[in-house]
């Protein structure tokens, strides 16, 4: 395994976009509640700048940054603006609690950008960038700035504009692949030229943010790091628009894993990643794909014969990186319906959960009630029963009760009682199969506008008493909603899954009128 030689590293500046570029990605959306638990984790990770929205965009989003900008303590709190007064204005008023804030600005600088999106000429483009960086100093005296779609904009302009930003008082310039276009070569050579280039590039700290579009941003980001990149930004798990961004656990774990030949160090602990991307990954309901590097549940699983037995000899014949440097816990307490609270709390801890004491309270309960159910509880069972119990714990709309009768001989048929703010309201109807029957009563309790885009069953383990865990997705006029449920009854797993995409709606203030038909 390589290790660190050097002691004199330099520090990269870990700038997380979760909330802000991550949140971009289609059915991502997170309640203000889910925000804020999420800068929790990232600021007792070590993470140096949270990008924690984009105030101008909702009200939502302005007070998700203002509350975060409030409770963090340690790290610098960042509020994203277009270049123009209103939106600096938002950002600056956003972050003001903060003991540290940011202001980003942004504007395209590409030929594509400047005339199609803008509709402005390059000398437009410039004046706007250095108006909004000399309007965004009058909030903190952190600023950055982002020539949007850097990538393809021509050198000699950006090099000038870079420069200006500078002069105006930018002191970070961050260099985006908007659209995941860059090769790391290129990339390389792009922040290789601007640091050689631009007079005063000294007196700022350059900046990466890779796209993930060709699967590069990773890759971008450390060429960008290798070149004189001081910041990488940097999202949970690769969350972000399209393809994503870098994902965080990627870029701080090859700078931590190959300090050989990556001679940096960043503040972030990584025994916490763990935690995060589960964390990341509940809330948003976007499950983590298995082969995921780091943090994918195969990530340090070995099955083949050969590998097993190297790795029993010595574990470094096959792993480059320990799973407790990334908060996965060797420790196999077995639990089942004799496990106990204190068990089932380190269970948790192991696991990467941090649950107050009344979700722990209900986590432990439902665990219970599985174990007399299932045989054999596996850590994948408690990871979809508590990822259930963090999404649910603010849910205002809840299941009561649910029954259903299927078979041979329809319609099938369902009977429903849902808490609603605290009052049990009852329903019956019918479907066309009893998935649809579950969902039809569900809608004639909670009435809304959105459409179900997608319905997906998997089973969290094997066996057929094997807990099933559901994801929907919503579609309304202002965007999508995801929802998840695990029960190991498919048909209650789906209306835990409906419901909490439909609370989710109702914390955005989506037009759903929760009411009862029968009170
Ligand atoms: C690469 C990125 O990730 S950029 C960030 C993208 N993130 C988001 O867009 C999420 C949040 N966005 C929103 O909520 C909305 O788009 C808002 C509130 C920001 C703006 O909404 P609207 O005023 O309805 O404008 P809309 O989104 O339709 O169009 C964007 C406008 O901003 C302009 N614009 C885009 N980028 C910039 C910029 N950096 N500086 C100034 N103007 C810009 C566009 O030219 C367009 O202006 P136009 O209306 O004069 O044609
Ligand atoms: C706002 C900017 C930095 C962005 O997200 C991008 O260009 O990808
Ligand atoms: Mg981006």
């Amino acid at each position: 395994m390589s290790t660190a030689t050097t002691s004199a590293k330099e520090h990269i500046v870990i700038f997380d976009t979760t909330l802000r570029d991550g949140e971009q990605c289609p059915g991502a959306s997170m309640t203000f509640e889910e925000k804020l638990q999420v800068a929790t984790v990232l600021d007792e990770m070590g993470v140096d700048v949270i990008e924690a929205g984009f105030p101008i965009a909702s009200e939502g989003d302005f007070e998700s940054v203002r509350e975060i900008a409030r409770t963090l303590k340690r790290s610098v709190v960042c509020g994203l603006a277009r270049a123009n007064p209103n939106d600096i204005d938002r950002a600056g008023e956003a972050i003001r609690p903060a003991a540290r804030g940011r202001i980003h600005t942004f504007i395209g600088t590409s030929p594509l950008h400047r005339q199609y999106q803008l509709q402005l000429d390059q000398e437009q483009v410039y004046e706007r960038a250095v108006a909004s960086v000399k309007r965004a100093r009058n909030f903190t005296d952190d600023v950055e700035w982002s020539p949007m779609d850097a990538t393809r904009t021509e050198h000699d302009y950006l090099c000038r504009i870079v420069e200006a930003a500078i002069d105006a008082g930018a002191t970070t310039i961050n260099i985006p692949d908007t659209v995941g276009y860059a090769t790391p070569e290129e990339y390389y050579e792009l922040i290789r030229m601007l640091i050689e280039r631009v007079p005063n590039a000294d007196k700022a700290i350059f900046s990466t943010h890779c796209h993930d579009d060709l699967g590069l941003a990773v890759a971008n980001s450390l060429a960008g790091v290798r070149a004189g990149a001081r910041q990488i930004e940097c999202t949970i798990n690769g969350l972000g628009e399209r393809a994503g961004n870098a994902a965080l656990e990627e870029v701080v774990l090859a700078i931590r894993t190959r300090g050989d030949i990556l001679p940096y160090e960043t503040g972030v602990d990584t025994t916490h990643l763990m935690r995060a991307s589960k964390l990341v990954s509940t809330v948003t309901s976007f499950p983590v794909q298995y082969n995921k590097a780091i943090v994918g549940r195969n990530a340090f699983a070995h099955e083949s014969g050969i590998h097993q037995d190297g790795v029993l000899k010595n574990a470094q014949t096959y792993e480059i990186m320990t799973p407790e440097s990334v908060g996965v816990s060797k420790n196999a307490l077995v639990m089942g319906k004799h496990s106990g609270r204190h068990a089932f709390r380190e269970k948790l801890k192991d696991l990467g959960f941090n649950l107050g004491e009344n979700a722990l309270e209900d986590a432990f309960k439902r665990f219970k009630d599985l174990a007399d159910r299932k045989k054999d509880v596996y850590d994948e069972d408690i990871e979809a029963l508590v990822g259930d119990e963090i999404l649910t714990s603010q849910d205002r709309i809840r299941l009561v009760s649910l029954s259903v009768v299927a078979g041979t001989s329809g319609p099938q048929t369902a009977a429903i009682t849902l808490d609603i703010d605290g009052v049990e309201h009852e329903a019956e109807g019918e479907g066309n199969g009893p998935v649809d029957a579950v969902f039809n009563v569900i809608k004639a309790l909670v009435p809304h506008d959105a459409t179900l885009e997608l319905y997906q069953v998997h089973a969290v383990t094997g066996g057929t008493d094997a807990q099933a865990e559901v994801s929907v997705r919503l579609r309304t006029a202002s965007g999508e909603t995801t929802g998840r449920g695990a029960d190991p009854d498919t048909l209650v797993a789906s209306a835990r899954a409906y419901l909490s995409a439909l609370n989710r709606l109702r914390a955005r203030g989506a037009r759903t009128h929760a009411h009862a038909t029968t009170p």
